[in-house]
């Protein structure tokens, strides 16, 4: 598991043009920044941990959007081996005994997956004519399949995180995979302190360059954080063309492979970099800037950067050099150009979206939670719409709104988001670290100044737990909490009525005289509010009703003088 982190942020996923002429995989062409301090920690907090169990919904406070949009787009804005002598196994029993227990089932699981992968590629590539076969097409892009040798390192201070090495490593194996990578194999080290110059020990250098060798590897991946001067000295000790990266620059790879969308590769941003930002929004713009900052700062020091794999259709495999020096600095001329403009057109949305949220309160909902947690399958099904939902990981990566109708005619808007990037694939209500993977969302969330927003925790994917009634039964016991079937169904009412109880309390009450001319007036309150009686008065509809802030002070012309108490006053009210 990674006991160190650092975040790389690419300049490129922000630009669409980019696509056009870049297509495989290309994790070092990134712009290299360690997150300091408090924000380390933060980053290591999302990147690290699990969310996957949990769906999250929170309430976006202020994201409120006019109804007139139908089709919201919301920006929300192997070979194992440990003898490199690192740490002296003796000294750490609880490692050793982890390592005991578990190193023999992890290393055959990734030994399958590798070998599998690898054999059946192999067999493919020999019957179609070796390396053509390895080109293949993903997400609409042919990409050339590179081999991948995963290398893991289990800290003495692993024992104090949630997570274990060789759970992270396979996820690594997800990862690439996912990144369109082979893995051929992967290896692991204990470590009690990296070496400062390769990370690990010489030993395990050595031995993986023999399986660079062996397999034929083109792309070496660790599962922590390497300083620029680690990957350069590595690139240098494994030779030739064999390229070094870590879990963030695949990661992040992946993101670009598959955002479709600046407001995909905003949240790319927004979850990959400084978290010191108060407001959602903001963060964005503070992030565009850090973005560009990094990459004026980037220009004058490039030297080299991995484009010399790449491969298009029908294409050759380039040439290193000081020509392709030149040409990654005009590309990235070009983006820092795109970018100041990118800069100025979310500034301008921000200030549209202020201006529109102000009009027609319709509440906000984000699901929130691990990827493959099923948060695209319940937008599915709550709304009809068609997002992408599949089996695997950082299937939806545009964040995509649509409206909920409930059967009450009320409506809320609900978003589905980026997964939370987190070390390991999960099975839902199964997870012997179930309730450490809660605790770190909820901490995860209060460091994202998202404590304040209210909170409902779903339980999905009930369906495939053992028992789903007992199941049921605990989550009845547990506030705030319900379980669901996103795939079959079950618990969604129950679902959108916690909505409602919860998006109550972001509203006020409110008592208003509404003259009849106002028809419309009092339709929103009844979709956007929560109506609890209406009167038919001389002068108009008497409504009594919970109705969002915002639209509480729209309605203050025909408050009433007399108000009466509210039946439950809200603490919102008092604002
Ligand atoms: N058995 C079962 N499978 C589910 C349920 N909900 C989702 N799935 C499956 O879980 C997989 C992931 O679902 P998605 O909806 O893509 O998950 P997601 O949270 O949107 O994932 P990302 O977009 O990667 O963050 C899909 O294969 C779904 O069919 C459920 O309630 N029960
Ligand atoms: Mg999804």
């Amino acid at each position: 598991m990674s006991a160190c982190f650092h975040s790389i942020v690419k300049p490129f996923p922000l630009f669409s043009q980019f696509d056009s002429y870049r297509c495989t995989w290309n994790p070092n062409l990134t712009t290299h920044f360690s997150i300091q301090n408090y924000n380390n920690n933060i980053t290591r907090d999302i990147c690290h941990r699990r969310f996957n169990q949990s769906i999250r919904i929170l309430e976006h406070g202020s994201g409120v959007l006019s109804p007139a949009d139908d089709d919201i787009e919301v920006p929300f804005a192997g070979g194992v081996s440990d003898t490199d002598g690192e740490v002296p196994d003796t000294d750490d029993g609880v490692l050793q005994g982890l390592v005991d227990v578990e190193e023999d089932d992890t290393e055959s699981a990734l030994k399958d997956l590798s070998t599998k992968r690898f054999a059946k590629k192999k067999g493919n590539d020999e019957e179609e004519d070796g390396e053509d076969s390895r080109f293949k097409l993903q997400n609409g892009r042919e990409v050339f399949e590179e081999k991948a040798y995963l290398v893991g390192v289990a800290r003495k201070d692993d024992t104090e995180e949630l997570f274990s090495f060789e759970e992270s490593l396979k996820e690594l194996a997800q990862l690439a995979d996912t990144a369109g990578l082979m893995v051929v194999d992967s290896t692991y080290q204990k470590l009690a302190t990296p070496n400062p110059r390769t990370y690990i020990g010489s030993g395990k250098v050595a031995e993986i360059k023999t399986a660079i060798n062996a397999y034929g590897v083109e792309t070496v991946i660790f599962d922590d954080e390497l300083s620029p001067g680690q990957l350069r000295n590595l690139e240098k000790a494994f030779g030739g063309n064999v390229r070094v990266c870590d879990r963030t620059a695949l990661i992040l790879d992946i993101f670009d492979q598959r955002a479709a969308t600046r407001e995909a590769a905003l949240q790319v941003y927004y979850l990959f970099s400084s978290l010191e930002i108060f407001s959602w929004t903001d963060r964005y713009i503070i992030t565009f800037q850090v973005a560009l900052a990094r990459m004026e700062y980037q220009l004058p020091r490039l030297t080299k950067m991995w484009t010399h794999l790449e491969r298009q259709s029908g294409g050759k495999v380039k040439g290193m050099g000081e020509k392709q020096i030149e040409v990654d600095k005009r590309i990235l001329r070009d983006q820092i150009g795109v970018l100041r403009k990118e800069l100025e057109s979310v500034r301008k949305h921000r200030k549209q979206y202020r201006t529109r949220r102000l009009a027609v309160p319709v509440p906000v909902v984000s699901l929130v939670g691990y990827t493959n947690a099923g948060k695209s399958t319940l937008l599915n099904q709550l709304t009809g719409a068609n997002v992408l939902a599949e089996d695997r990981l950082f299937a939806t990566l545009d964040p995509t709104t649509r409206r909920v109708q409930m059967k009450n005619g009320k409506e809320f808007l609900l978003t589905d988001t980026v997964g939370f990037i987190q070390k390991l694939p999960t099975t839902l209500c199964s997870h012997p670290l179930a309730e450490q993977q809660i605790d770190a969302v909820e901490k995860v969330l209060s460091e994202l100044d998202a404590s304040s927003i209210p909170k409902l925790m779903v339980w999905n994917k009930v369906d495939k737990a053992k028992n789903p009634e007992e199941l049921k039964l605990k989550a009845k016991n547990v506030e705030d909490t319900i379980c669901i079937s996103a795939l079959n169904g079950s618990g969604l009412d129950e679902f959108c009525n916690a909505v409602q109880e919860k998006l109550k309390d972001t509203m006020v009450w409110v008592e208003a005289l509404v003259p009849f001319h106002k028809g419309e007036l009092l339709s929103t309150i009844h979709q956007v509010g929560m109506v609890e009686r209406t009167e038919y008065t001389e002068n108009g509809t008497l409504v009594r009703a919970y109705v969002p802030l915002r639209f509480a002070r729209l309605l203050t012309p025909m408050r009433q003088t007399c108000v009466s108490q509210s039946p439950t006053p809200t603490s919102s009210e008092e604002e």
